[in-house]
């Protein structure tokens, strides 16, 4: 059955799977009815501003404290977090890979993520990591949480279904979904990817949570608006067969063996939510005479710091839109920047690159390294007759933070790292040649 999902943003959403399983006009009563047990999850701290005060009310069979019991320490050595400043030897460059292989073997959700770049300190709770998946067994027993950041999910191929504590989604390509910090999952495939695997991208966010990105003068409207959002029903299992639950907290991992599922809530209140969100539905806003705009035009979601202004990663994307500037260079401009790019295709083609960057593929443009356009790319934007040209069958996004992304010792040595990506500059000849026009190429 499709799960159903509540419309918005950071409403203060209600829902409840049985009837009057919600406490109305409070929440904390002295029985809550069927003999749940009430809970607060915090998202922010207790005495936040109110514009940022996240919790929500659950509902539930057990407490939580119920459903973690003696840890002990595993190991998840593809999971890494920031500081990783791993010592291995490639040099600072522009870099790009292939879609990452798939492992051998059955590989649930957990197993199967691939650390690429970490950002800051997840201890501090500043930076992010950007992560691939790569999965083909459900999680069906097996349960976790993250204590260190909200999990931003993107697949590429493949639907997956992650069932929170706090209801079902379900998420295709060109759709995202977020895992707020700390709330326990479990994710499964509703239908593999082409190779028998579901393929993705996280961004691990240690910081301060996604937001909607204030519009300034563009108004009310466009870009990804409020309604598209959608936070699930409440949805729960009822069931007593032994399961394992993996903690993320501070880096390291640990799991706990108990005798139930965690995912208990029978009704909850609040607006600390789990969410997706169609990237169809987001109204690009883009150059309408001429010039190419800076790419947070397109920001879905930012993570802000306390500098106004300077996201500790903002998720962008590049959706299928029309070009129409006149006498204009419509691809991304040459460009070096104090952020750090990690993007990825989802699907289609990238309007900056004509070869090399594939779906399932990913590419890191770090902190102030020059890059732009192909040599190819370069040429087809600079001869094209620039009527209006809709660009279609494109899905690229970009994981965007203030941070410098240090690479992972898997992702240094990743066999599908392009070792000739930068020669993707190479046909970019000299065309000064002292005369106005320039040497035609
Ligand atoms: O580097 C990239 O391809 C991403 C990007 C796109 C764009 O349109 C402008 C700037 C930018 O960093
Ligand atoms: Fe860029």
């Amino acid at each position: 059955m499709s799960p159903r999902y509540m419309p918005g943003f950071g409403n203060d959403f209600e829902t409840e799977s049985l009837p009057g399983a919600l406490p109305q006009g409070r929440n904390s009563p002295q029985r809550p009815a069927y003999g749940l047990y009430a809970e607060q999850l915090s998202g922010s701290p207790f005495t936040a501003p109110r514009g940022t005060n996240e919790r929500s009310w659950l509902y539930r069979i057990r407490p939580s404290v119920k459903h973690t019991g003696r840890f002990s320490r595993i190991d998840m050595p593809f999971w890494k977090s920031a500081p990783c400043l791993d010592d291995h030897s490639l040099a600072l460059g522009q870099l790009r890979w292939d879609p990452v292989p798939a492992p051998d073997g059955p590989t649930n959700f957990l197993a199967g993520i691939r650390t690429m770049t970490t950002a800051g300190d997840a201890i501090g709770q500043v930076g992010m990591a950007a992560h691939a998946y790569v999965f083909n067994q459900d999680m069906v027993d097996d349960y976790f949480f993250n204590a260190d950041g909200e999990m931003l999910i993107v697949p590429q191929d493949g639907t997956i279904r992650i069932f929170t504590e706090m209801g079902v989604i379900d998420v295709e390509p060109q759709e995202i979904a977020l895992l707020p910090r700390g709330m326990m999952a479990k994710v499964s495939i509703v239908e593999p990817g082409r190779d028998g695997f579901a393929r993705g991208y996280i961004c691990e966010n240690y910081g301060a949570k996604f937001t909607l990105p204030d519009r300034g003068p563009i108004g009310a409207n466009c870009l990804a608006n409020p309604r598209d959002f959608k936070t699930p029903v409440a949805a729960y299992e009822d069931k007593e067969t032994p399961c394992r639950v993996t903690v993320k907290w501070c880096g390291q991992f640990h799991v706990t063996e108990i005798g139930h599922s965690p995912l208990d809530v029978v009704a909850w209140h609040g607006n600390y939510t789990p969410y997706k969100y169609d990237l169809r539905t987001f109204s690009p806003v883009g150059a309408i005479l001429f010039d190419h705009p800076d790419p947070s035009i397109f920001t879905v979601l930012t993570a802000p710091t306390e500098e106004a202004g300077t996201a500790n990663v903002d998720f962008v994307i590049f959706p299928p839109r029309w070009m129409v500037a006149e006498n204009t260079f419509r691809p991304p401009w040459y460009h070096r920047n104090i952020m750090s790019e990690f993007m990825g295709l989802i699907t289609g083609q990238y309007d900056a690159k004509e070869k090399g960057f594939v779906p399932g593929g990913m590419s890191l443009h770090n902190m102030m390294l020059a890059h732009g356009p192909d040599a190819p790319g370069f040429d087809k934007a600079s001869n094209a007759e620039l009527k209006p040209v809709k660009l279609e069958n494109t899905m690229a996004f970009m994981f965007e933070t203030r941070f410098p992304q240090q690479l992972t010792r898997y992702a240094a040595e990743l066999e599908t790292l392009q070792d000739d990506y930068m020669d993707c500059w190479n046909g970019l000849e000299r065309r000064f040649d002292g005369t106005p026009e320039g040497r035609s190429s």
